[in-house]
């Protein structure tokens, strides 16, 4: 039987990089994507290209840093759907917003209110679907977050990102006595739209080429590829769905054998 077939998971921060391949792989696995982002003009796009009769797709345009915006994703799942299996987190703000020195406090409160809270909300407004009949909540977060980041720039991205994956540990245990499950995928340098800017942005900065970037990022990992961010989404998937259903409070590193723990 396919992974997903018959749940609904519902995805946040659905733009052109992970949050697309969570929904594609959701789709692909049988399954019925709810998704949310800021702009509901890409949204539409999105579904129509991932499944165009529209009957395993519902969007909304929900940004996690307002409560009722979550809410109201969450509802429409039920609407559509009857239900909720699964929520996978990929919304959050960009990492690149200075260390202690260089970044002010108004910067910090804003990552840790959507990285952290808007993420805790999103969680809070799918879980009277959640309770019903157990299901999976996954978190992303960052392997930034869990050792010394290469960017000393990621400071509060990397603080938001490991405070996620602490209350993780104070979640499974809260929510375990109804079944659910919560994780973490933490990515490295994770092949997608944002880190292909980053390399050519840097070749251009550099005056170097970009497979000379690249293979410099390349060079700190085991395996000789990056790890994309289909490669991502399929962990994440596997966390939502039922072959992962003994897999509680865990983070899984998919970064190529970049660190090891
Ligand atoms: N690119 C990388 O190498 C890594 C990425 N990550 C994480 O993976 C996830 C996805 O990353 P990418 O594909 O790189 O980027 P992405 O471009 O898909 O970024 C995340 C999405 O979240 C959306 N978003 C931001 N604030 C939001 C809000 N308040 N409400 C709703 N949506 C919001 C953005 O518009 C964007 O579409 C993020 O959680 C990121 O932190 C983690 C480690 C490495
Ligand atoms: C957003 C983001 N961009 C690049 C990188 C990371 C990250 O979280 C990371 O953990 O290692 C490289």
């Amino acid at each position: 039987m396919s992974l997903l077939a018959g749940k609904t998971v519902v995805v946040s921060g659905v733009g052109a990089g992970l949050g697309r391949q969570v929904a594609a792989a959701v789709v692909r696995d049988g399954g019925r994507a709810v998704l949310g982002a800021r702009t509901e003009a890409n949204l539409a796009k999105t579904a129509a290209e991932l499944d165009p009769d529209g009957s395993r797709t519902a969007y909304r345009a929900t940004d996690i840093a307002d409560e009722a915006q979550c809410e109201a994703l969450a509802g429409l799942a039920r609407e559509r759907f009857g239900r909720i299996d699964a929520v996978v987190h990929v919304a959050a703000l960009d990492s690149h917003f200075g260390g202690l020195q260089d970044a002010d406090f108004e910067t910090w409160r804003a990552v840790l209110d959507v990285n952290l809270l808007g993420t805790l909300r999103m969680t809070r407004a799918c879980l009277p679907s959640l309770k019903q009949g157990g299901g999976s909540v996954v978190f992303i977060g960052t392997q930034s977050a869990v050792a010394a980041p290469s960017q000393v720039r990621q400071a509060a991205y990397a603080a938001s990102k490991g405070a996620l994956t602490s209350v993780m540990y104070s979640l499974a245990r809260e929510l375990g006595p109804y079944r659910i499950r919560v994780n973490t995928v933490l990515p490295g340098w994770m092949w997608g739209p944002p880190v292909r800017a980053f390399v050519r942005l840097t070749a251009q900065t550099e005056g170097a080429s970009e497979a000379a970037v690249l293979e410099r990022l390349t060079g700190r990992m085991a395996l000789p590829e990056l790890a994309t961010d289909t490669d991502v989404a399929d962990a994440a998937v596997f966390l939502a769905s039922d072959r992962a259903r003994s897999i509680t409070g865990q983070s899984l590193l998919v970064n190529a054998g970049e660190l090891m723990r």
